[in-house]
């Protein structure tokens, strides 16, 4: 499978457009059934639970996170609940994809996409980073309940330098939640960008943003593919 910009998308306009804010949304990205495949790949995967235990970072596969008893799974719900509370906390499905392919083709294409000659090249010329060499990609999975409170996303061995994030739900509801949503320094909350079919947020990590609460009527989840691109080789 090949992946390909849509061919209506400017990559020339969107690079003019990030220089604004060092940041922009973009519709209709790359290729419709490329995106569409992707979607569907997406559907298919397994994800792991990601969330903060013991003031570190934890992931529980998907098939512990099934066998466990509802005393358990309660009790890491609530201790998220607690650090997200001081505005620290997370839940939501992850699959990391640098750490090898994940065996789904239209998937596995993509990440190859992201990382070739051209794509970094354009990331270069859009961000004005000219040290770029990579970009790290996990798949993530935002169900009713679960958010990812607000951070930066600066990481001093990765050296990461623009973050980026590729939605494929198809009619995603703004009232379902999943926003993203950007930040002042002081925490005055400024715009939040919908997670749309075929999106791409595009951010400096110097922005502050955060995934609002998927609410508990929202029809399906927030399926993306999301990573930086870095200065560091993965
Ligand atoms: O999924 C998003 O819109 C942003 C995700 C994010 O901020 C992160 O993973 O650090
Ligand atoms: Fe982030």
């Amino acid at each position: 499978m090949q992946i390909k910009f849509n061919e209506n998308f400017d990559l020339d306009a969107a690079a003019v457009e990030f220089q604004h804010d060092k940041r922009g949304r973009f519709t209709d990205v790359l290729d419709t059934s490329n995106a569409s495949e992707i979607y569907t790949g997406l559907k298919s995967l397994s994800y792991d639970l990601a969330l903060i235990h013991e003031q570190r970072y934890m992931s529980i596969q998907p098939s512990d996170w099934t066998s466990m008893d509802p005393q358990t799974k309660q009790k890491y719900i609530t201790m998220s609940h607690r650090y997200a509370s001081h505005g620290e906390g997370f839940i939501y499905g992850r699959k990391n994809l640098s750490a090898g392919g994940c065996g789904v083709g239209s998937i596995d294409a993509f990440n190859k996409w992201l990382n070739s000659k051209a794509v970094i090249a354009w990331i270069k010329k859009v961000s004005g980073h000219d040290d770029i060499v990579a970009a790290s990609a996990q798949a993530t999975r935002y169900g009713p309940g679960q958010f990812l409170t607000r951070h930066k996303d600066e990481h001093q061995t990765e050296q990461r330098r623009v973050a980026y994030v590729f939605n494929f739900t198809e009619k995603w509801h703004p009232d379902w939640g999943g926003l993203l949503q950007f930040y002042e320094n002081d925490g005055t909350p400024r715009d939040s960008w919908t997670p749309g079919f075929n999106t791409l947020s595009l951010f400096d990590v110097k922005h502050i943003h955060s995934v609002t609460y998927v609410t508990p009527f929202a029809l399906q989840p927030r399926l993306s593919i999301t990573g930086w691109f870095r200065a560091t080789p993965l």
